[in-house]
C-alpha cells in the first residue's frame, strides 16, 4: 500500500526549506501529514523571518541562498529539498528577465551545486508562477535533475480546483532521485493540469486529458462561497446605503470575531472615494455570495489594478445600475487572505509588523490547500 510514512527506519524524513518566507510551505508540509522535519529554512528577509519565528519557534538561516556551499548543504543530511524561489524573473507583469535577472541567481546557483553533493536530496518540489515553464531557468532546472538522475512529474494547478474561491493558479515541479520512483509512473515527464492523480488510488490510463488546462469556471459551482473565509462579516443587508453620507459613513456593524470594531480600525480596510473614481473600472469586485477571487499579490492594498480583488460590503441587487460608490468596497483584511490561502487559524503576525508589509508577505506566499496534496504525493512511497 503507498504510504508517506518518513525516511530511514520511519525516522521522519529530513527537509530543508528554501525562501522560506512566512512558511506556507511549513504548514503545507504540516497539513500534508507526512512525517517530516524541516531541519533547516533559508530566507534573506528579516521581516519574513519575524512571523516565521513567532509561529514555529525557530528563526530560519538569515542568509543568501547563492552562499550556501556544497560543505553545508552536505551537514544537513535532507531527504528533501523544498523551494518556492521569487517568481519576479517569470511573472507576467515583470520585465520576464528569467536567467538574467539577479533574483534568479541563486535558485540557479543552487541546482549547480546538485552534482558536487555528497548526500543530494532524493526529493524536490519546486514551487513558481505560471509562466516559469517556459522559461530558460525551468529549461536549465530539467537538464540539471535530467544529470543528476531525477525523474519529473509537473503540474499547474489552481485553489479553484480544491473547493476554494480563489484564483492563483501556479506551476509545481515534483522530482524523485532514482531509484526512487515516482507514486505513479505513467505521469512521468507531463505537465498536468489537473489535480486527479494526486486522488487516484490505482495508476490508471488517463480518460480525461490533463494536459490541456480546462476551463476553470466549470469548477466554481463546487467551490465554497467567499462569505466563508471572511472575518468581517457584510452587514445583514444595503439597505442602509441610501440613508448613508458615502464620504463619512461605513456600515456600522461589520465585526471582527463577534466584536464591533471602532471606525479607525475598520476604516482601514476602505477603499477611498478618491481611488474608486480614478480606478474604479479597473477593479476586481466581488461579493460576499461570490465563489472566486482573484489572486492577491505583494502589491494589494498598495496598488489596485491586478492586485487582488475587492469586496462590495454592500449586497445589493447586482442587476441594478449600481454606482461603484454604493458598494462600499473594502480591502479583504490580512487574515481573510491568509484563509483564502488556507493557512491554519492559529497563524499569526507579530503586533510590529504592519498592514502592507503583512500583505506583501501574504502576496508571496502560497495555497496550503494545493501544496499540501501535492506534498503528500510526492513523498509517497509506491511500495
Ligand atoms: C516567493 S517567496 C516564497 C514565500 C514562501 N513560500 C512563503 O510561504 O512565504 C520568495 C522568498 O525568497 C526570499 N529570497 C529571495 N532571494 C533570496 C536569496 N537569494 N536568499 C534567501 N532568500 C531569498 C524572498 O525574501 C521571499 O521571501
Amino acid at each position: 500500500m503507498a504510504k508517506a510514512s518518513g525516511g530511514v527506519g520511519n525516522e521522519p524524513w529530513r527537509v530543508l526549506e528554501f525562501y522560506s518566507g512566512i512558511g506556507g510551505m511549513r504548514y503545507a508540509l504540516m497539513k500534508s501529514g507526512v512525517n517530516a522535519e524541516v531541519v533547516e529554512a533559508f530566507e534573506i528577509n528579516d521581516r519574513a523571518n519575524d512571523v516565521y519565528e513567532h509561529n514555529f519557534g525557530h528563526r530560519p538561516f538569515q542568509g543568501n541562498i547563492q552562499s550556501l556551499t556544497p560543505t553545508d548543504l552536505d551537514g544537513y543530511g535532507a531527504d528533501a529539498w523544498l523551494l518556492s524561489p521569487p517568481c519576479q524573473p517569470y511573472t507576467r507583469q515583470g520585465l520576464q528577465k528569467d536567467t538574467g535577472d539577479a533574483r534568479a541567481f541563486s535558485f540557479l546557483q543552487i541546482l549547480e551545486l546538485m552534482p558536487l553533493l555528497k548526500h543530494p536530496p532524493s526529493m524536490l518540489f519546486v514551487e513558481n508562477v505560471v509562466g516559469f515553464e517556459t522559461s530558460d531557468t525551468h529549461a536549465t532546472m530539467l537538464e540539471m535533475l535530467e544529470k543528476t538522475n531525477f525523474i519529473t512529474q509537473e503540474f499547474i494547478l489552481s485553489p479553484l480546483q480544491f473547493g476554494i474561491p480563489y484564483s492563483r493558479p501556479r506551476y509545481f515541479c515534483l522530482a524523485k532521485r532514482r531509484p526512487s520512483s515516482s507514486v505513479k509512473e505513467r505521469w512521468n515527464n507531463m505537465l498536468i493540469q489537473s489535480p486527479r492523480p494526486l486522488f487516484e488510488i490505482e495508476d490508471t490510463v488517463p480518460d480525461e486529458d490533463v494536459s490541456s488546462r480546462k476551463d476553470w469556471d466549470m469548477l466554481l459551482p463546487s467551490c465554497q462561497p467567499i462569505e466563508q473565509f471572511l472575518e468581517l462579516k457584510n452587514p445583514s443587508n444595503g439597505t442602509d446605503v441610501e440613508s448613508a453620507s458615502l464620504d463619512t459613513d461605513l456600515p456600522r456593524d461589520l465585526k471582527h470575531n463577534g466584536e464591533v470594531l471602532n471606525k479607525a480600525s475598520l476604516d482601514q480596510y476602505f477603499v477611498p472615494l478618491s481611488l474608486i473614481e480614478r480606478w474604479g473600472s479597473a477593479m476586481d469586485i466581488v461579493y460576499s455570495d461570490s465563489k472566486r477571487c482573484c489572486c492577491f499579490t505583494k502589491s494589494y492594498y498598495r496598488y489596485v489594478k491586478g492586485t487582488g480583488s475587492l469586496l462590495a460590503t454592500v449586497q445589493l441587487d447586482k442587476k441594478d445600475k449600481t454606482s461603484l460608490k454604493e458598494l462600499r468596497l473594502r480591502y479583504f483584511t490580512p487574515r481573510e487572505v491568509a484563509n483564502l490561502h488556507s493557512f491554519p487559524e492559529d497563524f499569526q503576525f507579530p503586533q510590529h509588523i504592519n498592514l502592507r508589509q503583512r500583505y506583501a508577505l501574504l502576496g508571496n506566499s502560497l495555497s496550503i490547500a494545493v501544496v499540501a496534496p501535492l506534498l503528500r504525493y510526492l513523498f509517497t512511497d509506491p511500495s
